[in-house]
């Protein structure tokens, strides 16, 4: 698809890698429709894109916040082309921790946002990507992009609630993509490994470091959030990139413990 003034919706746009995706599809001329939790750093996303962009808070878990969402990129751009499932949170917790199990309000949250809030978007995006006229070339009408994560094969101490929202998707990308195929709307998910984020920038600094150290093959370094962001344009220009999920992750391997 060519990105020129394309409508293309973002979300956890005002952090890491759903900011870095919003700069980069700017840079290739689409207009962004941002949206986060946050409203303080989506009003300094709205201020670096101007007019290229508007913002709405929205909560990706809450299907009636997602729809409003939706409603006003249509109102306001009155298409949308591409979706960027960037939203996302990393709570931990082990199945047992001092005799407790794992909380369930823990696990809750994270399917709640990362899987849930997913689906929540390509649902509501499809919706309004189906109105598109089909590019006379391509056929294309939209493309999907949803944020998995190494923790969907190589889940981390901690992590079981984090890697099964992952493996969630991971596993939509195939039927999700078969369901749309037949309106011209590719499904594809990204697999990042460890990148420098305010994600990240919360764990124990000896705990990025090792990971950095030990496990990534090369570069031997975190990766940019502008790296993600150059994949997630590639896959929204290149059409023939359907139904599958692909790593950005400098060959991460865990070791078993
Ligand atoms: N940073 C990393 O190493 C990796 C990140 N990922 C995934 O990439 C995605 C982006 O993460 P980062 O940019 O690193 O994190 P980040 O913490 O910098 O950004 C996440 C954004 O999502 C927003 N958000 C959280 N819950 C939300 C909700 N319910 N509704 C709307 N917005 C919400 C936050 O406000 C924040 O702006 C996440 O899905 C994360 O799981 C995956 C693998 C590695
Ligand atoms: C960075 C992650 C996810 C967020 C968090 O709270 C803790 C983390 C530390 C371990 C990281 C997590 C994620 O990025 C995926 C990887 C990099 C994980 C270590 C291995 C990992 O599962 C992977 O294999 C990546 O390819």
């Amino acid at each position: 698809m060519q990105l020129q003034d394309k409508v293309a919706v973002v979300t956890g746009a005002a952090s890491g890698l759903g900011l870095g995706s919003c700069r980069a599809l700017a840079a290739a001329g689409a207009r962004i429709v941002g949206f986060d939790r946050d409203a303080d750093r989506l009003a300094a996303l709205r201020d670096a894109l101007g007019e290229q962009a508007m913002t709405a808070v929205v909560d990706v878990a809450d299907e009636a916040s997602v729809k409003a969402g939706i409603d006003q990129a249509m109102a306001a751009f009155g298409a949308v082309h591409v979706a960027v499932n960037c939203a996302g949170v990393a709570d931990s917790a082990k199945t047992v921790s001092k005799g407790e199990p794992f909380p369930l309000t823990t696990w809750n949250k994270v399917i709640a946002v990362n899987l849930t809030g997913t689906f929540n978007i390509i649902r509501f995006a499809a919706v309004a990507m189906m109105r598109n006229a089909p590019d006379g070339d391509t056929g294309e009408r939209g493309v999907i992009i949803n944020t998995s994560s190494g923790a969907a094969w190589q889940g981390q101490v901690g992590q079981a609630a984090y890697a099964a929202s992952k493996a969630g998707v991971m596993g939509l990308t195939l039927p999700v993509a078969r369901d749309l195929a037949e309106h011209g709307i590719r499904v594809v998910s990204i697999a990042p490994g460890l990148f420098d984020t305010a994600m990240v920038a919360g764990l124990p600094p000896k705990v990025s470091q090792s990971i950095v150290d030990r496990m990534i093959l090369y570069p031997n370094r975190m990766g940019r959030p502008d790296e993600f962001a150059a994949l997630v344009r590639h896959i929204a220009e290149n059409t023939y990139l359907n139904a599958t999920t692909i790593s950005v992750d400098a060959g991460a391997r865990m070791q078993a413990r």
